[in-house]
């Protein structure tokens, strides 16, 4: 059987009027990827990223070009609630607890999620002690582990994840990336995550898309095919250098980055 499209853009483009004239944001942008995949966005800053994240999750509309999720619109998606989201600042609600934050989709849906599904995903995000917690209590990387919860709790079709890990330490981070996947195997959804890092791209990734930016573009796309779960072992192996070198060398024929730090 042919394979669901998950995410599909066609000639996609998006421009932004400035006072100093139109910005580019992307150009000629055709991307599908598989219905259930874990696909990576790497990049340097400024090269859209964020954008085609934002388009599929509605939050933007394509200047040109047509987006589909699902087989269907961004818009009719959201609207269905069917969308998990989580970005670089966790944004969590601070006068309510950690379950609190989590039963929150499910109370904008109108659709309460059973306390019994809150205790499985306190259970696998590993802060069972802090369910009455209030988020100023916690470290970014337990706060960042609640939006990832938080995202899933309605057993979302979409993960969108623009920088979930950007401002933990490097130990922290590679310790969410495994957390992640298995999140994420556990929902079966179609997953796309922005970053700028290669390894993590490499390691949590199906299929890695490398974009350039001026206009934003894709540069290439590399298939993925370590086995999972992976585990922190895969980061020592040489097939995984191998890996990270061939990226690297895309994201450096791809073009100058938009910002001397990325
Ligand atoms: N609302 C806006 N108005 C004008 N320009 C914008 C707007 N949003 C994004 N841009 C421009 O579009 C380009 C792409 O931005 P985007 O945030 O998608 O990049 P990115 O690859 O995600 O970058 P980063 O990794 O730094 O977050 C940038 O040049 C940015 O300045």
């Amino acid at each position: 059987m042919a394979e669901q499209n998950g995410f599909a853009l066609a000639k996609v483009r998006k421009s932004y009027p400035t006072r100093s004239g139109e910005v580019v944001a992307l150009d000629g942008i055709d991307l599908v990827v598989p219905r259930g995949s874990f696909t990576v966005l790497l990049g340097p800053s400024g090269c859209g990223k964020s954008t085609i994240l934002r388009l599929l999750a509605d939050l933007e509309e394509p200047t040109a070009g047509t987006v589909t999720v699902h087989d269907e619109t961004p818009a009719a998606i959201r609207r269905a609630h069917r969308t998990g989201l989580a970005l670089q600042d966790p944004s969590l609600l601070p006068w309510r607890s950690v379950r609190d934050n989590i039963r929150l989709p499910g109370q904008v849906m109108g659709r309460p999620i059973p306390n019994e599904r809150i205790d499985e995903l306190l259970s696998l995000i590993g802060l069972e002690d802090f369910a009455k917690a209030r988020p100023g209590e916690l470290s970014g990387g337990m706060r960042q582990r609640v939006a990832i919860a938080r995202a899933i709790a309605i057993r979302p079709e979409i993960l969108l994840l623009d920088e979930p890990f950007g401002a933990l330490d490097e130990i922290t981070r590679q310790y969410m990336n495994e957390e992640l996947q298995s999140l994420w195997a556990s929902t079966g959804a179609t997953a796309l995550l922005v970053t700028h890092s290669i390894s993590e791209a490499a390691f949590l990734a199906d299929r890695v898309v490398v974009m350039s930016p001026r206009p934003g573009r894709i540069v290439g796309e590399v298939a993925i095919d370590f086995a999972r779960p992976r585990t922190r072992s895969l980061l020592t192996e040489p097939a995984f250098h191998a890996v990270c070198d061939r990226l690297s060398a895309m994201l450096h024929a791809g073009g100058e980055p938009a910002m001397a730090d990325a």
